[in-house]
Formats: C-alpha cells, structure tokens, sequence
C-alpha cells in the first residue's frame, strides 16, 4: 500500500512540474525500472526523481515587483542596509548598495568602517554612508573595557537605524578582523530583535560558518555562497564534501540543518533551498566572470525580499516565502543584465556595467506603465 501511495505521488511531482512531456516520460520509465530493480530503497527513488524545477524566473519578477503608485511615499519601494567595507574592499559594498537603488528600492544605507567611508560616499553621492566600524588596528591600546565600550557605541550607532531597515546585506566586502566580527554577530543579534530579514554573503558568510547558531532557525536569513563559501558551510554543517551527483538533495539538506534558512548556491545554474523545496535558475547568464557579481546579487536579493514581504500582506499572498521569491527574482534579473552587458561589451565587460543594465534588463520584463 505503501509502496503504491509512493509510486503514485513520485508520478504526480514528476507531472506537476513544468518539464517537457518527453522528459517526463522518461523519467517515468526510469522510476519503474528502478523500482523493479530494487523496491527496498523506495523513499531515496522518490526523492531523486522529484527533481529541482527551473523557477519562471521572469514570471515571478512580475508579481514581485511594485508598481510605481504616486500615492506610495519615499520609502515604501525598501530601504536597505549593507554592513560591509573596510579598508581592503570598498567595491563590494559599493556595488551591493548601488544595485538596490538601481533596481527601484528608495534608500541605500552602508555601514563601514572609517577608513572606507570618505572612498564609498566619493563613488556616489546616493548613498547614505555611515562611518562606524572599527577593526582590531584602530584599537590595538585599547584596555579591554575600552574596547568593550567601543562595541558597545558600534552597536549603538546602528541600533538607532535598525527599525526602518526592511533587509540588510551582511559581509560584501566586510573583511575578516576579528574585532570588526564579533561587533556584526551582534547586529546580526539585533536585527533578528527587530525581525529584520538579512541576507548573508562574503565575509558575512566566512563569520556564519564559523558561528552557525547567528542564523540557525531564522527563517528570514539568506545565504548567497559561491562556490568556495559553499564548500567551506558544506564541510561545516554537514561535515562532508560536496557532492555535484547530489547537488540539489545536498543543499536541502544544509539548509535544513541550518533550520530552514534559505541558501542561493551560486554558479553555472543557480540553486535556492529553504529544506523542503529546490528551486533552480538557469536563465541567460554570461561568460564572463569579472568580480563584484555576488554583490550585485546580494543587493538585488534584499530588494526583492522586501517587496516579496509586501506582497504578503496583501490580498493574494504568494504561496512561496518572500525569501525564497526574493531569490528567484534577484537571480533572473542578474542574469538577464549579465547576458546584455556582455552582448555589449563582450570580454571587456565589468561588473559597473551589469549594474548599468538591471533597469533595462527589469524594464524589459516588467515595464513601467
Ligand atoms: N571590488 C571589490 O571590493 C570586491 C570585493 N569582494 C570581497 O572580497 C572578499 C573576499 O571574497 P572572495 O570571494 O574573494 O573570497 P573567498 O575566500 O570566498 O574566495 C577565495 C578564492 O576563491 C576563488 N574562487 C572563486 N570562485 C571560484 C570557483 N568557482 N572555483 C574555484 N575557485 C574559486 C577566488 O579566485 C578566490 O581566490 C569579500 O568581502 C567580498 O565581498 C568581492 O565581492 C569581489 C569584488
Ligand atoms: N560558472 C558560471 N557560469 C555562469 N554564471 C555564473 C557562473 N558562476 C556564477 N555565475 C553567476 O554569477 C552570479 C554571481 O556568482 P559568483 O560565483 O560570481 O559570486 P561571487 O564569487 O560571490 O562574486 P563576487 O566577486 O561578487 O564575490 C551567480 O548568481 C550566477 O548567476
Ligand atoms: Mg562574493
């Protein structure tokens, strides 16, 4: 009986997606061979035949997206927060803030160190910079109740913006000074105090690894690895290697053990898992592998959160999570701008002109009326 209850919902997930009816076919005929082989493994056939399905991508750029109501005041299309620079990268952050203004959302904040700020505010005079970071080489006197205070002030000067964020982007270009992290746990603290959603990528995600328990079970946590980030979180959380025969049973399975936290494996095709569905992203793309696209995404990925989580409250309400939506989105649209900015400058294409193409790329699918 079972067995039967098995066969038949492996069937129903094969036709429920949107694949071609050959491939179905084929897969169907591959589910009975199998099961005529071996009956006993059942519940790992039906697992490996609900394969991922590829998003509609453009699809849910539609729904996500606003439209531009004159009644809709300075800050409702989402202001953001990205908490990231340092002396060594100024670009990430700068890109990651940039991409949200450029995609439609109202108001761009960073939250960088000092000795960055002057070199973020000098590339655009959209952004809100707040210099307020400190890294262990500013404080290397210091007592340890002076540092503590130090913290504390930190803290502080985001605490008094934290209310208005409607997502952060945590690590692009953050480095890795150990006193500048342990100051980022507690405003990843704080922001999980406010329910504000976060997305974690760069550094960010070289700090999670090392303290899983900053986003365990925080279903409004992001995480944007790419490969090496993934690897190393693999390692971590499931204490294995990665697996590309098992990619997308793999990611689920990290991103149940994290508590349902959804991860954006970045890559040839992108992979999104909250633990339970898996969705890929295979659209346009582009050969060319400049840096700087991760933070584009990271950007784009908190902007169509923000908008996915109006929709929520609204009357029709997606059935998928505004993070795993937000995911979709930020992925197609990066893609489809990747893809124009090479058709344009082939391989002298930079990450500032995949900026330069998201509104054409998110016009062309979702017009302005
Ligand atoms: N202009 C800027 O300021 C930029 C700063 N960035 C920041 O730089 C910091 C470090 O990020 P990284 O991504 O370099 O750090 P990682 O430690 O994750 O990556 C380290 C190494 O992995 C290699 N790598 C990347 N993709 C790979 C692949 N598919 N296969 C094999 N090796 C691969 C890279 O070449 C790099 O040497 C972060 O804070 C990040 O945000 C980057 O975002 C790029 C742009
Ligand atoms: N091999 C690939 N082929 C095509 N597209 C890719 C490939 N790898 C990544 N991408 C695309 O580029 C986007 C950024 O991924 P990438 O791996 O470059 O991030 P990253 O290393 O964090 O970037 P950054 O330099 O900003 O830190 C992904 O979302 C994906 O769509
Ligand atoms: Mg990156």
């Amino acid at each position: 009986m079972l067995l039967r209850h098995g066969v038949i919902s492996a069937f129903e997930q094969l036709t429920s997606h949107s694949l071609s009816s050959s491939t179905v076919i084929r897969r169907q005929q591959f589910l009975v061979r199998t099961l005529c082989a071996s009956r006993t493994h059942l519940p790992n056939l039906i697992r490996a035949m609900s394969s991922t399905s590829e998003a509609d991508a453009e699809s849910v750029l539609r729904t996500v997206t606003p439209s531009l109501d004159p009644k809709r005041h300075k800050g409702q299309a989402g202001k953001i927060a990205v908490i990231g620079g340092c002396r060594e990268y100024t670009g990430a952050p700068y890109f990651a803030a940039i991409s949200a203004l450029r995609i439609g959302a109202d108001l761009s904040h960073v939250f960088c160190t000092k000795d960055a700020a002057p070199v973020i505010k000098s590339y655009s005079p959209e952004l809100i910079v707040h210099p307020v970071l400190e890294e262990s080489y500013n404080i290397s006197q210091f007592t340890e109740e002076e540092k503590r205070k130090v913290q504390d002030k930190v803290i502080g000067e985001v605490d008094k913006w934290m209310e208005i964020f409607d997502c952060l982007v945590i690590g692009p270009g953050l480095g890795r000074d150990p006193f500048l992290l342990e100051c980022v746990s507690k405003i990843m603290l704080l922001a999980k105090k406010f329910n504000v959603p976060f997305v974690v990528d760069g550094d960010g995600l070289f700090l999670v690894t090392n303290s899983i328990d900053l986003v365990k079970s925080y279903p409004l946590a992001v995480l944007t690895p790419n490969v090496i980030e993934y690897k190393r979180l693999v390692q971590k959380v499931l204490n294995c290697e990665v697996d590309e025969g098992k990619a997308e049973d793999q990611l689920r399975s990290l991103a149940k053990q994290i508590g349902g936290v959804t991860i954006l494996r970045k890559g040839k095709t992108d992979l999104i898992s909250n633990g339970e569905i898996v969705k890929s992203v295979s659209i346009y793309g582009s050969p060319r592998r400049c840096g700087g696209q991760g933070d584009i995404l990271s950007g784009s990925v908190a902007v169509f959160l923000s908008w996915a989580q109006q929709l929520k409250s609204g009357p029709e309400s997606p059935s998928e999570s505004p993070a795993i939506l937000g995911c979709i989105a930020a992925s197609g649209l990066l893609r489809k701008a990747a893809s124009l900015a090479f058709t344009k400058h082939k391989r002298s294409t930079l990450t500032s002109d995949i900026i330069e193409c998201l509104g054409e790329s998110l016009e062309d699918i979702c017009p302005v009326s």
